[in-house]
Order: structure tokens, then sequence, then C-alpha cells
């Protein structure tokens, strides 16, 4: 198995674990929160400063790169990995997630999805068939499924027939992927809100035995609350053995109750985004530094923080820097929030290690103001 889950530790008093992901580029402690690089790149940063942050694997995206710059020229560049000149591991979404919220979405049939290019308006169409062979010749560490993300809400019926077409277009990308070991094809369980379903999907999607499985279907706009449910009855019914990922997931205070409730691995784009928009993590909250209230701030955004950015930089300069559009000002607050949660994961990991993760989820959240 070109790709598992080594769990060291279980929590005593949360299905929290500890572990170490293995992949053909590294081995990643658990949980880990992945940074997204959509296009090849997570934006503004070099994959030196990616590794200095204390980031082992990134996000990339097949819908996008499917579109530009190609996957055929992405092979001819010796893969992904050679091609934006990262040697950590990558794992690719499927690109069923994008059309959906991307591309000008003309019908989804059993065979795939036709849509228009949100670049250019050109008809494009994707299946999994395509999806697998797009990220086989991206080389790929870990390979998602191409599903369908149940929209929210959705009623019974459609959630229903969506995660049975989707349990069908897994098994067509298992027989796509059968001439390459070299990748790892984690199937994704939806199913929406609905308890039945989610076991459903679960039963379906945990019988092909693949070496990871995905919490899809969720962070797409119901309240957090119902997440947490979902969660609650859906990660019981994947394997222990094998890496859980909630995809999309998420803010602080998310990740710490993905952790609580078994996930491993998680991605998100909003830290890098938020960043891109003046806005920083840190342990009191979000901190929007091109606030006027940052003006004469020639403090750090987080004097607690070890980032390049904290140690070097005051609030004020970063002000400044976002106001007047400087390219900088993205690079330094994406260095800050990247290193603030690489930081909390690694705080985390400790704390099950030492058996103090619900006492951290409290201090953390009565810091951060989610306990008033
Ligand atoms: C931001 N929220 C979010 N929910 C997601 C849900 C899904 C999903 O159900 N399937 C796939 N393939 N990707 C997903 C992604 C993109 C990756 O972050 C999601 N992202």
């Amino acid at each position: 198995m070109a790709v598992r889950i080594e769990v060291l530790k279980e929590d005593n008093r949360t299905r929290a674990r500890l572990g170490k992901l293995h992949t053909p580029h590294g081995v990643i402690e658990t949980p880990v929160f992945m940074p997204v690089g959509t296009q090849a790149t997570v934006k503004t940063m070099t994959p030196e400063e990616l590794k200095d942050l204390g980031a082992g694997i990134i996000l990339s995206n097949t819908y996008h790169l499917f579109l530009r710059p190609g996957h055929e020229l992405i092979r001819e560049a010796g893969g992904l990995h050679a091609f934006m000149h990262w040697d950590g591991a990558i794992l690719t979404d499927s690109g069923g997630f994008q059309v959906f919220s991307l591309g000008d979405l003309r019908k989804i049939t059993e065979e795939g999805v036709e849509f228009r290019s949100h670049l250019d308006g050109s008809k494009k169409f994707l299946s999994p068939e395509i999806a697998t062979q797009v990220q086989m010749a991206l080389g790929s560490d870990i390979v998602m499924a191409f599903d369908e993300c149940t929209p929210y809400p959705a009623t019974r019926d459609y959630a229903k027939a969506s995660l049975e077409r989707t349990t069908r277009w897994l098994k067509r990308c298992q027989e796509t992927l059968t001439t390459t070991d070299r990748q790892a094809l984690f199937g994704i369980v939806q199913g929406s809100m609905y308890e039945d379903l989610r076991k459903q999907s679960a039963a379906e999607i945990t019988e092909l035995d693949l070496p990871g499985y995905a919490v899809g279907g969720l962070s797409v706009g119901e309240p957090k609350e119902l997440m947490y449910e979902v969660l609650d009855y859906t990660v019981p019914l994947l394997p222990k053995d094998k890496p859980r990922y909630l995809m999309g997931v998420g803010s602080p205070d998310a990740l710490i109750e993905g952790v609580m409730r078994g996930i491993d691995m998680f991605d998100c784009v909003l830290p890098t985004r938020i960043a891109r928009n003046g806005t920083a993590l840190t342990r009191y909250g979000k901190l929007v530094v091109r606030n006027a209230e940052s003006a004469h701030d020639f403090s750090p955004i987080d004097p607690t923080c070890d980032c390049y950015t904290c140690k070097n930089y005051s609030r004020a300069y970063l002000r400044h820097l976002i106001k007047a559009d400087e390219i900088l000002g993205l690079r330094l607050m994406t260095i800050h929030n990247l290193r603030f949660l690489t930081n909390l994961m690694s705080e985390i990991r400790a704390a099950i290690k030492e058996n103090r993760l619900p006492e951290y989820r409290e201090k953390f959240f009565y810091e951060y103001g989610y306990l008033k």
C-alpha cells in the first residue's frame, strides 16, 4: 500500500488519534492540516518556505490543472512534484467539488459531468475515468475519487441517488487506477445530513477496502453544530486503521472539534484566502490587520508566534502593505496564517500524546473567545 496510517495512540476520552501518514513522498504526523495549492502553488509561498513552515503535504486540484495548463503538459514536465519543485506529499482533489462550485454547470449524467470552463466558457467533460487519469498524469500521492459533493440542503431522495452514483463512480475510479499502484485512492463518503444515508454510503465505500476515506459533503453551508453531529455518527463507521480526511475544514475551532471526532487530515483555503484579504489567525481570534486599529500598532500580529512575520514586522507595516496592495503583504500574512495552523496542529498532537486534549480545547476556546 503506497499510503497508510500508523496509529500511534488513541485518546482515552475522545476519538482523537495520534498517527503517522506514510506516503511515497515522506511521513507526515497526524492530525495534519494540508495547505491548499489549487493551481500547483500554495499562493505566494515557495516550496522552501512551505517546508520551513512545517508543511509536509499539500493539496492540488484536478479541475483547475485539467483546464490550465492541462495534465498532459504536467506529465511532460515529469509530473506535478517536478513541475512545481515540491518534494513533499501531494493530495489531489478529483474535481467533483470544483465543477459544482466553479464551472457553469451544464449537466450531471451517469457518465460524468458536462460543464463550461470558468476560464473561457468552453464546454468540458469530466468523468471518473478522466478525473483519475488526470491525477495519474499529475503523479499525486493521494488520488481522490470523482464524487458529487451533495449540495446543502438536499432532499433525502436527491441525497440517496447522489451517494449511490458517487459509489458507482468510485468503482470506476478504482478500475482505472489498477494500472498504477503508485497512487492511493481515497473514497469519499456522502449522504448529506441523513444518518441512514451516511451509514449506507460508508458501508458501500468501505467495502472496497481502500487505503483511506474522506468525509465529503460537509462545510457546504450547514451550521457547524450540524457538521459535528454528522461526524459523530459517520466517523465511527470508518475503519480505525485507515486515515480519515474531512474535506474543506477549516477554522481553528473546527479543526479541534474534528480531531476530537477522529479526523486525521484536513484542508481548507480559508487561512490562505483570508491572509490575502488582510486577516490574521491568532489564538485570541481573528485580527483584521487592515483595520484602522492597527495603523499605529507597532507590535507584531501575535507576540507568542514564532513565524518570520511576527519576528520582524509590525501590524502597522502589514496594514500599510495590505492597504497599498503590496505583494509582500500577501506573502507575510500567508506565512503567519500557515505557521499558526501548523503550530496549532502540533499543539493538538502534543495534547493527545499527553492525554490533555479536552483541557487544551477548553483553554483554546476560552482564549479564542469561543467560550465567553
Ligand atoms: C470548503 N468546503 C468544502 N467542502 C467540501 C466537500 C468536498 C466533497 O464532498 N468532495 C470533494 N471531492 N471535495 C470537497 C471539497 C474540496 C476539497 O476541500 C470541499 N470543500
